[in-house]
C-alpha cells in the first residue's frame, strides 16, 4: 500500500480498495431487504381483502419474505466482515508507514512531540479511524438508503402520506443544528483534554521513583489530579449545552406516527385512503426517519475524526532526513575513514548558536576526544556526526564525502555509537545484542560480550543470554546496561566509533569494567569520544576543546596545558574539586 500524500478521508477509502465497495454495496442491498418483507406483507393483506384469495400467492409471499430476511442477514455479515478486513489492513499499513516516517524524522521533531503524544496518535487516532471505517461507513450507507427507499415507497402509495411522514424532520434538524453549532470546537477541546491526561499519566509513571520518594500518590500529584479534575466540569457544561437540542431531536424523530396515524385514519374514514395503504404507511413511516439519529451521531463525531487525521498528518508531513545526492554504492569511500567537521554551525530553535564554525578531523585508528564545560556543544557535535541533526552551515564529511550524500544505511554501517543514556529494548539479552548485526553467530556474540566485560554477568542471569531484561533493561544495573550497549557496538564492528562518555554515572567497580570494555572497543578503530570528565582522555591522541560552541584549543594533553586557558581551567577544576 503506497501512501505518498497527506491523509484525507477520500484517500483512506481509496486505500481500502474493493473491500470498501463490497461492504458499502452489501450494506445498501441488505437495507433494501429490510423493506422487502414489509412490502410483501402489504401485498398479502391486499390479497386477503379481495374476494378471491389465492392461497398459492400467500404461500409464495411467505417464502419470498423468508428468503429476503435470510438474504439480508447474509449480506449484513458480508458487509461487516469486509469492512473490518479492509479497515484492519489499512490500520496495519498506516502504523507501518508512520513508524517508518518517525524512523527517518530529524531529532528536532521529537523535541516538540513527546513519546506519549506520538504513542497516542499512532495507537488511538489510528484505532479511531479504523473503527470509523469498519463500523460507521456501512452504517452510514445503510442509514442513507433506508429513508430514500422508504420514502419512494410511500410516494408510490400516497404522496400526501409521504409528506406527512417527513413533516417533523425540518423542526428536528433545527433543534439538532442548535445543539451542534459548537461541536467542532467541543471536539477539539475534548481531544486536548484527553491528550493532556495521557501526557500527565505518562509523566507520572515515568517519574514514579521521584513521586514515591516525596510520598505522593496519584491524587496528590497536583499536575495529574488537576488535569483529571478538569474533565468533570467540562462534561457537565457539555451536557447542559447539548441536552435540550439532542433530546428534542430524538423525540421529534420518533414521533411521526403521531401525525401519520390520525391523519391516515381520518382519510380512511372519508374513503380517501385504502386501509391497506394506511397500514403500509404505519409500518414504513417510522423506518424512514429513525436512521437520521444514527446519521447525525456519525456526523457529530466527524470533527473528532478530522482531529485524528490532522494529528496523523503532522507525522505524515514531517520533513525527512534526506540523502541529497544519489551516490553509487561501489563508489563510496572505504577503509578507515576520517570524520571531518568543516566550519560547522548549528542552532536549536531561534536561540544562540549551539555550535559556530567548528572545524576538526578525527585521526584514523586514533582517539579524538571532545572536551569542554557544560553546555559547550559536545553532545551537539555527536548528534551532528550521526545525522540525528543536520548542520545549518558548513560541511561534515566521512572519507571525504559529505555525510548527507551517504545512503543512510551505508552511513550507519560505518558508525557505531555508545551513548551515556543507554536504551535497551524490551526483549532478551540476545535480541538486544543482535540489534545492530542480526546475522552474527554465537561465537561472535560471545567474543563481543567477553571484550565488553559482560559475558560473566549475562551467564549469571536466570536464563543467560535468553533472559528477558524488561523495558529499557530495568532488570539490569546501570553498569550492566552500559556494558551490554558496548557489547552491542562491538558486535556491530563499525570502523568509526562515537562515544558519549559512558562512565559518568558508574560506580568504581563498574567504571573499571566499562573502561576496560571501552579500551577493547577502541582497539583498531577511529574513535570520537565526547568526554564529560577529563581523566578518561588524558592519553587521547588528540583533544579538541570546545567552549560556547567554538573550538578554542586542539592538541595533546600536555600541549593544551601550556597553550589553552579553557583546558587549563577545566584541569584546575579537577585538581581543586576532584572528579567523581
Ligand atoms: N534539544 C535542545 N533544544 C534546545 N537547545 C538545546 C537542546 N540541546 C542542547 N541545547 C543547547 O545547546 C547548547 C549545547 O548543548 P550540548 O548538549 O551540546 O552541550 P554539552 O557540552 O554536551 O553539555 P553537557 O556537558 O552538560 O552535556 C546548550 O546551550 C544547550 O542548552
Amino acid at each position: 500500500m503506497n501512501i505518498s500524500e497527506p491523509l484525507r478521508f477520500i484517500l483512506l477509502i481509496k486505500l481500502m480498495g474493493k473491500t470498501f465497495w463490497i461492504s458499502t454495496l452489501t450494506a445498501i442491498i441488505s437495507t433494501i431487504m429490510t423493506l422487502v418483507p414489509i412490502w410483501i406483507l402489504y401485498i398479502m393483506v391486499r390479497e386477503l381483502t379481495i374476494a378471491t384469495v389465492s392461497l398459492e400467492l400467500i404461500y409464495s409471499c411467505l417464502v419470498a419474505a423468508f428468503i429476503a430476511m435470510l438474504l439480508r442477514w447474509g449480506l449484513i455479515v458480508i458487509s461487516h466482515v469486509s469492512a473490518h478486513h479492509g479497515a484492519l489492513k489499512l490500520a496495519y499499513h498506516l502504523k507501518l508507514h508512520l513508524t517508518n516516517k518517525l524512523g527517518l524524522a530529524p531529532l528536532s521533531f521529537f523535541s516538540s512531540h513527546t513519546a506519549s503524544d506520538l504513542r497516542k496518535v499512532i495507537n488511538d487516532d489510528i484505532a479511531a479511524l479504523e473503527a470509523f471505517l469498519a463500523h460507521f461507513l456501512p452504517d452510514v450507507a445503510s442509514a442513507l438508503t433506508l429513508p430514500i427507499v422508504g420514502l419512494s415507497l410511500l410516494l408510490y402509495i400516497d404522496v400526501q402520506m409521504a409528506f406527512v411522514a417527513i413533516l417533523l424532520l425540518p423542526i428536528a434538524f433545527c433543534c439538532q443544528w442548535l445543539s451542534m453549532r459548537h461541536s467542532a470546537e467541543q471536539a477539539r477541546q475534548w481531544g486536548e483534554l484527553q491528550l493532556n491526561i495521557a501526557q500527565k499519566v505518562s509523566e507520572y509513571i515515568r517519574g514514579i521513583a521521584v513521586i514515591k520518594s516525596f510520598g505522593l500518590r496519584a491524587d496528590s500529584f497536583r499536575q495529574l489530579s488537576q488535569t483529571i479534575r478538569n474533565v468533570a466540569p467540562w462534561i457537565e457544561n457539555y451536557c447542559k449545552k447539548n441536552m435540550f437540542g439532542w433530546n428534542c431531536f430524538n423525540c421529534l424523530l420518533s414521533s411521526n406516527l403521531v401525525l401519520v396515524a390520525p391523519i391516515g385514519a381520518w382519510r380512511c374514514f372519508h374513503g380517501d385512503l385504502a386501509s391497506v395503504d394506511w397500514l403500509l404507511c404505519l409500518l414504513v413511516a417510522p423506518v424512514i426517519v429513525q436512521p437520521f439519529s444514527r446519521l447525525v451521531f456519525a456526523l457529530s463525531e466527524q470533527a473528532q475524526r478530522q482531529g485524528s487525521l490532522d494529528r496523523l498528518n503532522q507525522i505524515v508531513n514531517v520533513s525527512q532526513m534526506t540523502v541529497s545526492q544519489k551516490i553509487d554504492k561501489a563508489s563510496l569511500p572505504t577503509g578507515n575513514l576520517v570524520l571531518s567537521f568543516s566550519s560547522v554551525s548549528y542552532r536549536y530553535d531561534q536561540q544562540k548558536p549551539a555550535l559556530q564554525e567548528v572545524t576538526f578531523n578525527t585521526l584514523p585508528h586514533g582517539l579524538t576526544a571532545i572536551v569542554g564545560p557544560s553546555g559547550a556543544g559536545k553532545t551537539t557535535i555527536a548528534r551532528l556526526a550521526t545525522r540525528l541533526l543536520d548542520c545549518d552551515r558548513g560541511e561534515i564529511t566521512l572519507g571525504g564525502l559529505n555525510i548527507q550524500h551517504w545512503p543512510l544505511e551505508e552511513l550507519f554501517k560505518q558508525i557505531s555509537m555508545v551513548s551515556q543514556n543507554v536504551y535497551l529494548f524490551n526483549g532478551t539479552v540476545m535480541e538486544n545484542l543482535l540489534l545492530g548485526r542480526p546475522d552474527a553467530n554465537i561465537d561472535q556474540v560471545i567474543a563481543a560480550t567477553k571484550a565488553a566485560c559482560a559475558h560473566e554477568f549475562i551467564l549469571s542471569l536466570p536464563q543467560g543470554y535468553d533472559t528477558p531484561i524488561g523495558e529499557n533493561g530495568t532488570r539490569l544495573s546501570g553498569g550492566e546496561r552500559q556494558r551490554l550497549s558496548i557489547a552491542r557496538a562491538l558486535l556491530r564492528d563499525a570502523p568509526l566509533l562515537i562515544l558519549d562518555e559512558a562512565t559518568a554515572y558508574a560506580d568504581s567497580e563498574n567504571e573499571w569494567l566499562i573502561q576496560q570494555a571501552i579500551a577493547n572497543l577502541c582497539n583498531g578503530r577511529s574513535v570520537l569520544m565526547i568526554a564529560h570528565r577529563l581523566k578518561t582522555i588524558i592519553h587521547a591522541d588528540q583533544i579538541i576543546v570546545v567552549d560556547q560552541g567554538k573550538v578554542v584549543g586542539q592538541g595533546r594533553h600536555d600541549e593544551l596545558l601550556l597553550k589553552c586557558p579553557c583546558y587549563c581551567q577545566l584541569w584546575q577544576d579537577i585538581e581543586l574539586n576532584g572528579e567523581k
